[in-house]
């Protein structure tokens, strides 16, 4: 039985447990690693999965996932050093952190992977971008990709991207509501009620999501299908570029890259 142990499940370690138990894995393959017994109780509650300590989920487990915050895994790594062996796998889902920070801390030869998933993994549309270590073979790949396909979209990506492909997918949702909850503002605006105005929304965004993923068009082609000669969309459209949206989405996403970096330097 390929066990894992999810240390950490938090909003992302949970986002990818709930994706794995609606997958089929068995409770009895699971273990989480939480530091809160209220935490440990709501997730055993939830998913049936029991929370045991840093070492019996080393023992139980062939697969571990590290999913705490960047700033804890130096701690955690310092526990699990001495329990981890290479015939396991690492699989960091940690922003910033390089493969090379888990190296030079396990012992030699554990194979470790960094992942950069995101949080639709909760409603398995996740996209996941992976990188090897120096240790990690393409079994090791092709056992992480199995894991993280039930809850989404898979690419393998070289580590020198990890940072660009956490400002974009990574942190991505999190832009997409951010616009949404603007736009629902407008709404408000324009004094149609806060209910009607997300349901309008969120079913544009739902469409146009579906229309970016299915369509085979370019985004431009999408926009200009919208954007009628002398009508509504291009007034809007001259209001966002005079408010240059274009060019704060692209500082937005390079500072994020940037913060990747300094958090895979910091710790
Ligand atoms: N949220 C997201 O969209 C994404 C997050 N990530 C990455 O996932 C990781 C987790 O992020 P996120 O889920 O948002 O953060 P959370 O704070 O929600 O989750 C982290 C969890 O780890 C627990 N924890 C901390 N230290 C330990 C430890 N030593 N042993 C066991 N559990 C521990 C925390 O407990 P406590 O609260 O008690 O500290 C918390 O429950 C980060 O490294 C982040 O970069 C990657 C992609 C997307
Ligand atoms: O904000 C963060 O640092 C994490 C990593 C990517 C998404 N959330």
């Amino acid at each position: 039985m390929d066990t894992l142990a999810i240390f950490g499940a938090g909003k992302l370690g949970e986002a990818l447990l709930s994706g794995l138990r609606r997958a089929g894995r068995a409770p009895e393959e699971i273990v989480v690693v939480e530091r809160s017994e209220e935490r440990a109780k709501f997730l055993l509650e939830r998913y049936d999965v029991r929370a045991v300590s840093p070492a019996d989920a080393v023992a139980h487990a062939r697969t571990l996932i590290i999913a705490v915050k960047p700033q804890d895994v130096g701690v955690l790594l310092d526990t699990l050093a001495p329990l981890v062996g290479p015939d396991q796998l690492v699989v960091s889902v940690a922003a910033g952190i390089p493969t090379k920070y888990y190296e030079q801390r396990l012992a030699d030869g554990v194979p470790v992977i960094r992942v950069m998933p995101n949080t639709p993994a909760l409603v398995d549309e996740a996209m996941s971008v992976l990188s090897a270590g120096a240790h990690a073979e393409e079994k090791h790949l092709a056992a992480a990709e199995a894991l993280l396909r039930p809850v989404g979209k898979v690419r393998r990506l070289p580590e020198s991207q990890q940072d660009a492909v956490t400002a974009l997918s990574g942190s991505g949702p999190a832009y997409f509501f951010f616009l949404v909850e603007a736009m629902i503002d407008a709404g408000i605006l324009l004094g149609i009620s806060r209910e009607v105005a997300a349901d309008l929304i969120v079913q544009s965004a739902l469409g146009a999501a579906t229309m970016l993923r299915d369509s085979g068009q370019h985004p431009v082609q999408l926009r200009e299908a919208v954007t009628s000669p002398g009508g509504t969309t291009i007034a809007a459209i001259r209001e966002l570029e005079r408010h240059g949206v274009r060019a704060a989405l692209l500082d937005a996403i390079e500072a994020a890259r940037d913060r990747s970096t300094e958090l895979g330097r910091l710790y």
